[in-house]
């Protein structure tokens, strides 16, 4: 076939089906699956859990092959592991034996590229995703975002034709997926990227806003494209403009309503779906215990402001790892952050300084107004009237946003709150939540495995 100049990557009618557990017979994933990726443009697939997204990436990679229908690349049909791509996985996927160095010249030593261009080319990948001065560093020694940074440095030092992603920020906490995707937008925007293309997988409908010129928009059950939105904003995209807005709350309306038929036409003004669900928020992974401890620390300095390059030094932590508690203390309105400096607020620094029940109080207080998702719990609860649900209602609903072992994580986090603030209670062996009226059975707090010692 031959391709127009800038088709990259065709995906022609695929069909994917799997056996069934039992043996007996086959489920379809994916159904009639077209579309094209070309030179120049960032697309973002985006799709509910389970609509196929990972499979249809794996299958554009020749990782696995479809049961029906052709990949071509570059305009030729595509038969094993594709060349032209890359790919960024969600879990970093590095070797814990190798160095930073040997991790990213890993793929290219597989396409037999000589030592000196290797260490060349990785360095300068490296250099690229800012992580110059660790190349001799283990995964183990690194935070999260860091160990992501070298998931890029070993696709761009490929230099493929597209880079693919598969939802490459969402095991980051949220300041550091946020700081990662916009200094991966950055490079892009800045004509910089070491690949023409970029097709990332994403359930996150405003990481897709945020990164993508163009959004195909994969239903479920089976997976098959509903349609596809342009997004037609200048680049940086702007999360503040009107349009963004109006964009995002259109996506969320096709994607809560399976049934909507995808035009791609989207009205400038009154968005359709003005809130977004609480549970699509994610709540930074730390404990009240590590938030508590944090501020009394800060409270204890002049004015109660602190440097926060300072503090991690004080710590003796990476500063990567001291972002999700400041994230979480802001979060609630018990601290801010400008210029380098936490400072507390009032309410901070009463929490840091007052009694425990006091300060209980006070979470419960910030956590009902700041923090929607436990605000809806509450809610919830409050509607039944046993003062009690299941814990899969709530985690089929976190399940809408995030992979199921963040949802969990989002889960436990809740929970961790939620308890503390004496909001609600969790019942383990029953895998209820109760407000805390509710439960006879439950003289004290059933352990999650995450400590009582806040
Ligand atoms: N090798 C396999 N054998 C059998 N079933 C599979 C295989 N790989 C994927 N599936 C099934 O195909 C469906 C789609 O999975 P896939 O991971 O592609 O979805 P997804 O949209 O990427 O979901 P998520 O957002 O949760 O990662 C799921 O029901 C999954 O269980």
């Amino acid at each position: 076939m031959a391709a127009a100049p800038n088709i990259l990557i065709t995906v022609e009618n695929i069909h994917k089906r799997f056996p069934l557990p039992d043996g007996k017979g086959e489920f379809t994933v994916l159904s009639d699956v077209s579309f094209t990726v070309r030179s120049g443009e960032v697309v973002a697939l985006l799709g509910r859990s389970g609509s196929g997204k990972s499979t249809l990436l794996r299958i554009m990679a020749g990782l696995i092959p479809p049961s029906q229908g052709q990949v071509f690349s570059n305009g030729k049909p595509l038969r094993g592991a594709n060349h032209d791509v890359a790919m960024v996985f969600q879990s970093f996927a590095l070797l814990p034996w190798l160095t930073v160095q040997e991790n990213v010249e890993l793929g290219l030593e597989a396409r037999g590229v000589q030592r000196d261009e290797r260490r060349q080319r990785a360095l300068k990948a490296i250099d690229i995703v800012g992580l110059d001065g660790f190349e001799s560093a283990y995964p183990k020694e690194l935070s999260g975002g860091m160990k992501q940074r070298v998931g890029f440095a070993r696709a761009f030092v490929l230099e493929p034709q597209v880079l693919f992603m598969d939802e490459p920020f969402s095991a980051l906490d949220v300041l550091t997926s946020e700081n990662l995707r916009g200094e991966i937008d950055d490079l892009w925007n800045a004509k910089a990227f070491p690949s023409k293309s970029i097709l990332i997988v994403t359930h996150n409908i405003e990481e897709a806003v945020f990164l993508a010129d163009r959004i195909v928009i994969l239903g479920s059950n089976p997976g098959r494209i509903r349609g596809e939105v342009v997004i037609d904003l200048p680049r940086p995209h702007d999360r503040t403009t009107p349009r963004f807005a109006s964009l995002v709350d259109y996506i969320y309306t096709v994607m809560t309503n399976p049934e909507i038929e995808v035009t791609g036409k989207v009205a400038t003004t009154t968005p359709v779906l003005a809130v977004p669900s609480p549970y699509a928020k994610a709540l930074p992974h730390v404990r009240v215990g590590g938030i508590s401890g944090l501020l009394e620390l800060i409270v204890d300095q002049p004015e109660g402001t602190d440097d926060i390059p300072r503090l991690a030094e004080r710590l003796q932590l990476a500063v990567d790892d001291l972002l999700p508690i400041l994230d979480a203390a802001v979060l609630l309105g018990f601290a801010e952050i400008s210029q380098g400096d936490v400072r507390l607020t009032k309410v901070g620094q009463d929490f840091a300084t007052t009694t425990i029940l006091r300060s209980k109080d006070l979470f419960r207080q910030q956590a009902l107004t700041h923090v929607p998702v436990l605000n809806s719990i509450v809610q919830t609860l409050r509607e039944k009237r046993s003062g009690s649900m299941r814990a899969d209602f709530f985690l089929d609903l976190w399940d809408e946003h995030f992979p199921h072992e963040e949802a969990e994580r989002q889960f436990a986090t809740a929970v961790d709150w939620g308890r503390y603030a004496e909001l609600f209670e969790y019942d383990a062996s029953e895998e209820r939540l109760y407000l805390p009226e509710a439960n006879p059975n439950l003289e004290k707090p059933v352990s999650l495995g995450r400590g009582e010692d806040n």
